[in-house]
C-alpha cells in the first residue's frame, strides 16, 4: 500500500522539522512564555556555540545549540516565547509545529516561578502534545523576594511531569534540569501528565471525532489534540499536514460539519 497523502505531508513536517547537528544528538525544545528566562537557560547551557536561521518558511529566528550531559550530545532548539500554542500569531505556529513535527525527544517549558497561574497555562497545552516534558520553574530569587515558595514536589506530583526549580541567571538548578531531560530522553523517567478534561459536550464530540482522526491522521499526533483543533476551528495544523487544497477542503468541511 502506498503512502497516503495525510502521511507524505506528515512526513515532509517532520523532515523539515527534525533537523539535528549532530545525527547521534538528543532534541530537546525549550517553550515558555516571553521572558521567563529561556535564552537565559539556554546560553548556560550551550555556552556560546549558536547556530541561526529561520523557521522553515517563516522570518522567525530559529536558535540552536549544544551541550555535552554525562557525555551524550543533547541539541537544544530555543522556541519564541509564547503565551499559548493556538497559532494565533507566527510565533505561536512555530513553536507548536516544533513540538508536534519536529519530534523533540525532550520539551522543557520554563514557567516564572511569580506568575505560575498564567504560565501554568502554557504547560498544559503542551502536555496535550507530548507526555515528554519537564517544567523548569525559574525565577526563584524572584519569587522569594516577593516572599513566595513554590513546591515544586507538589507541583511535580499534580502536574504528572518532572519540575526543577531554576534561578538561570546564576546557573542554580541547571544540572538538576539537565538530569530530568537525561532521565526522560533515555527514558528512565515516563511522565503521565494530567490532561486537561472539558466539559460533557466537548468530551462527547472528542469521542466521536476521534475513529475519523484517528483513521486520517493516525497515532504519531496525539488524536485527542488533533480532535480539539477540529473543534475549535483551528485549520493551520491541518495545512502543515496536507500541502493540497483538496484535502484540506476535504478537513475543512469534516470540522464544519460539527458545528451544525
Ligand atoms: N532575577 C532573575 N532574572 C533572570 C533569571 N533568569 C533570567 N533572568 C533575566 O530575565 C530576563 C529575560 O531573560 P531571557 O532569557 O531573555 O528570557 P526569554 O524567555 O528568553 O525571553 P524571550 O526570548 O523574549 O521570550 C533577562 O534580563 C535575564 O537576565 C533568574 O533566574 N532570576
Ligand atoms: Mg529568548
Amino acid at each position: 500500500m502506498g503512502l497516503t497523502h495525510q502521511s507524505q505531508g506528515r512526513n515532509a513536517a517532520q523532515k523539515q522539522y527534525n533537523k539535528r547537528l549532530d545525527k547521534k544528538s538528543l532534541m530537546i525544545a525549550l517553550a515558555g512564555n516571553p521572558n521567563t528566562g529561556k535564552s537565559t537557560v539556554f546560553n548556560n547551557l550551550t555556552g556560546l556555540k549558536q547556530h541561526t536561521g529561520n523557521w522553515p518558511g517563516k522570518t522567525v529566528v530559529q536558535v540552536q545549540g549544544e551541550y555535552l550531559f554525562n557525555g551524550k550530545p543533547y541539541t537544544l532548539v530555543d522556541l519564541p516565547g509564547t503565551y499559548s500554542l493556538f497559532a494565533n500569531s507566527v510565533e505561536e505556529q512555530v513553536a507548536r509545529d516544533y513540538i508536534c513535527f519536529g519530534k523533540p525527544d525532550v520539551t522543557v517549558v520554563v514557567v516564572d516561578a511569580t506568575c505560575l497561574e498564567r504560565n501554568l497555562n502554557l504547560v498544559l497545552q503542551v502536555v496535550e502534545i507530548t507526555a515528554k516534558v519537564v517544567v523548569c520553574v525559574n525565577l526563584l530569587d524572584e519569587a522569594e523576594r516577593k516572599k513566595m515558595i513554590v513546591d515544586v514536589n507538589m507541583l511535580a506530583q499534580e502536574l504528572g511531569v518532572p519540575v526543577v526549580g531554576t534561578i538561570a541567571r546564576k546557573g542554580v538548578g541547571l544540572k538538576k534540569l539537565m538530569q530530568a531531560i537525561a532521565d526522560i530522553a533515555e527514558e528512565r523517567i515516563i511522565p503521565q501528565p494530567i490532561q486537561p478534561r472539558y466539559n460533557a459536550e466537548i468530551e462527547s464530540a472528542i469521542e466521536t471525532l476521534l475513529p475519523k482522526v484517528i483513521d486520517d491522521f493516525g497515532r504519531d499526533i496525539s488524536p485527542r489534540w488533533l480532535a480539539l483543533r477540529l473543534l475549535e476551528g483551528d485549520t493551520t495544523i491541518f495545512e502543515t499536514l496536507n500541502n493540497a487544497d483538496s484535502n484540506l477542503l476535504k478537513i475543512k468541511n469534516f470540522g464544519k460539519g460539527l458545528y451544525v
